[in-house]
C-alpha cells in the first residue's frame, strides 16, 4: 500500500496520475474530451464520457506504472470547479449534461438577483458574488427546463453534484453522494463561515436541500470504489477543485503565501489562514483548505482567458502553429508598437465582472504584424495578473507583497513569466513540478492514508525551477501598466 492514485479531471481533459510513496509522480494518462457549445455563450459536457475519459485513464496510469491496483493506499480528486450536474438517483443517469464554468446562460437571472438586491446576501454567506460562473444559478435553470426536474427534485429523487460528486458516485457505484469543502465553497450554496449548505439561497433560488451532496473535509474518507472498476475497492481519501489543490500542492499553507495557475484561465489564490477577508476589490473569498475541521480561507481572483490566448493566436488568427513559437515571436516584436489586446473574449472576470463586453486591440499601426499580437498576447496575462495583484494588496493589510509561486500549462513560456515579473515588480517563482494540481490532490489522499507528512515537512519539498526577478524600470511599468488600464476602461465602455 505505497501508491497514491491522483485524478485530475479538467475542463478540457481528464488526467491520472500514480505518486510513489515519496510524492514522485511515477506513469500518468491523459485523455481529451468533446467541449459541447450549443448555443453562443453556452458550454457544456458529457458527464459519462467525462466518467468514462476518468476511468480509462486511471486504468492505464496504474498499467503503465507497472503496480497492482490493490498497492495503491487511496484516491485523491481534483477537478474543473463550478461546473453543474443533476442525475437520477435510481438509475444513476445524468438528466442532462453538465454545464460547464463558462457557461453564461444565467447571466439574465443574475442581473435580476442583483437588482432584486440579492447580492449582499449571496457575499455575506458565500463569498462570492452573483455572476452566472458559479453552480447555483446553472442548478436553477437545469431544476426550470428539463422537464419533470423540479418534481422529481423535490421528491427526492434527484442529486445534485459538481464533477467531484459525480466521480465519487460512480467510482462507489452509487453509494456516496459527498463533496469536499472547497467544491462546495464554488456554488453559491454554500455558507463557508458556517460550514453548511445556506438554506436561505437554495429556498430563494428554489433548489431543494435534499438534493445537496454531504459537505467533507479535503483529506477525509469519502467512500471505496467499487471492485468492478480496478479489481479492488480503493479508498477515496482526498478531494479538492483544481485551483485550491495547486494551491495545496504549491505548499502555500501560511497566511500570505499565493499562487497562481496559467492554464485556460488564470487563477490566483492569496492564502488569508482563518481570516474570512472580505474583498473590498471585487475578488472572492473562498476557502483554500479544509483539514481536521479546521478552515484556511483564500482571496482568489479568477481571469477567465490566460493560455486560451494563445490557442486563438494558433487556432482563430492561424498565425502560429505552436503555442511556444510565441517566444521568438515576442522576441522579434518591434519595440516601438505598443499592441494592447484585450482578451475579453467571453467577458471580463476578476475585479471587472463584466460578462458583456468582448475583447479589443489597441494601438494597431500598419507595422503591426504577428510579432506584435504574440508579444501583446503574453503581455495581457501579466497585465490581467497584476490588476488581480493590486486588489489583493488593498484587500490585504500586510504590507509584504509576496512572491508569486506560479504553475499551469503557460508557465513554460520564459518569457511570459519574465514578463509577469516585469510588470508585477515582484519576484516569480516557477516550481520544478508543474502539475501542482494532481500533486495536492495526491497529497491530501496519502496525508489522510498516513503515507505522506504533515504540511510542514511536505512544504520543505518543494522545489524552485527558476526565479523570475523584475528587469523593468519603475517609470516603464508604471507606463505600461497606465495604458492597459485604459485599453480595459476603453473595452468595457464600447459594450
Ligand atoms: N510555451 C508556451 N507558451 C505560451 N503558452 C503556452 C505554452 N505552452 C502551453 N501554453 C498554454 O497553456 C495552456 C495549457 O495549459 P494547461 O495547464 O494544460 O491548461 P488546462 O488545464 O486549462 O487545459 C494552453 O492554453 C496553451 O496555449
Ligand atoms: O480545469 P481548469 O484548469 O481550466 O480550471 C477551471 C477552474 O476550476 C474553474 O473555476
Amino acid at each position: 500500500m505505497t501508491y497514491i492514485l491522483a485524478i485530475d479531471q479538467g475542463t478540457t481533459s481528464s488526467r491520472a496520475i500514480i505518486f510513489d510513496g515519496d510524492l514522485r509522480p511515477m506513469a500518468s494518462a491523459q485523455q481529451e474530451f468533446t467541449q459541447h457549445f450549443p448555443h453562443s455563450g453556452w458550454v457544456e459536457h458529457d458527464a459519462t464520457e467525462i466518467w468514462e475519459s476518468v476511468l480509462a485513464t486511471s486504468r492505464k496510469a496504474i498499467e503503465k506504472a507497472g503496480i497492482a491496483a490493490s498497492d495503491i493506499a487511496g484516491i485523491g480528486i481534483t477537478n474543473q470547479r463550478e461546473t453543474t450536474l443533476v442525475w437520477d438517483r435510481e438509475t444513476g443517469e445524468p438528466i442532462h449534461k453538465a454545464i460547464v464554468w463558462q457557461d453564461r446562460r444565467t447571466a439574465e437571472y443574475c442581473r435580476q438577483l442583483r437588482e432584486d438586491g440579492f447580492e449582499e446576501t449571496v457575499t455575506a454567506r458565500t463569498g462570492l458574488l452573483v455572476d452566472p460562473y458559479f453552480s447555483a444559478t446553472k442548478l436553477r435553470w437545469l431544476l426550470e427546463n428539463v422537464e419533470g426536474a423540479r418534481e422529481k427534485a423535490e421528491a427526492g429523487k434527484l442529486a445534485f453534484g459538481t464533477i467531484d460528486s459525480w466521480l465519487i458516485w460512480k467510482l462507489t457505484g452509487g453509494k456516496a453522494h459527498v463533496t469536499d469543502a472547497t467544491n462546495a465553497a464554488r456554488t453559491m450554496l454554500y455558507d463557508i463561515a458556517k460550514g453548511r449548505w445556506s438554506t436561505t439561497i437554495a429556498e430563494k433560488l428554489g433548489v431543494p436541500m435534499g438534493m445537496l451532496p454531504e459537505v467533507k473535509d479535503c483529506a477525509a474518507e469519502f467512500g471505496v470504489t467499487q471492485p468492478d472498476h480496478f479489481g479492488t475497492e480503493i479508498p477515496i481519501l482526498g478531494v479538492a477543485g483544481d485551483q485550491q489543490a495547486a494551491t495545496v500542492g504549491q505548499a502555500c499553507f501560511k497566511p500570505g503565501m499565493l499562487k497562481s495557475t496559467y492554464g485556460t484561465g488564470c487563477f490566483a489564490l492569496l492564502n488569508t489562514g482563518d481570516q474570512m477577508v472580505r474583498s473590498e476589490n471585487r475578488l472572492l473569498t473562498t476557502i483554500a483548505y479544509q483539514l481536521d475541521g479546521k478552515v484556511t480561507y483564500a482571496l482568489e481572483g479568477s481571469i477567465f482567458i490566460a493560455g486560451a490566448v494563445v490557442q486563438w493566436l494558433r487556432d482563430g488568427l492561424k498565425i502560429i502553429e505552436a503555442a511556444d513559437q510565441t517566444q521568438s515571436l515576442a522576441d522579434a516584436a518591434d519595440p516601438e508598437q505598443e499592441v494592447i489586446i484585450v482578451p475579453a473574449f467571453t467577458g471580463l472576470g476578476a475585479p471587472y465582472w463584466n460578462p458583456d463586453c468582448r475583447g479589443a486591440v489597441f494601438g494597431l499601426t500598419r507595422n503591426s504584424g504577428p510579432a506584435e499580437f504574440a508579444r501583446a498576447a503574453l503581455e495581457s496575462v501579466g497585465f490581467q495578473t497584476r490588476d488581480l495583484l493590486e486588489a489583493m494588496q488593498a484587500d490585504w493589510s500586510d504590507d509584504a507583497r509576496p512572491t508569486l509561486r506560479v504553475d499551469g500549462g503557460m508557465t513554460a513560456s520564459d518569457w511570459a513569466m519574465q514578463f509577469l515579473s516585469d510588470i508585477l515588480g515582484a519576484p516569480v517563482d516557477r516550481p520544478k513540478v508543474l502539475e501542482t494540481t494532481a500533486l495536492g490532490a495526491a497529497w491530501l489522499a496519502g496525508y489522510k492514508a498516513g503515507l505522506y507528512p504533515e504540511p510542514e515537512e511536505f512544504a520543505k519539498s518543494w522545489a524552485l525551477d527558476r526565479n523570475f526577478i523584475a528587469q523593468m524600470t519603475e517609470e516603464r511599468r508604471e507606463a505600461r501598466y497606465a495604458a492597459w488600464k485604459k485599453a480595459v476602461q476603453a473595452t468595457i465602455a464600447a459594450v
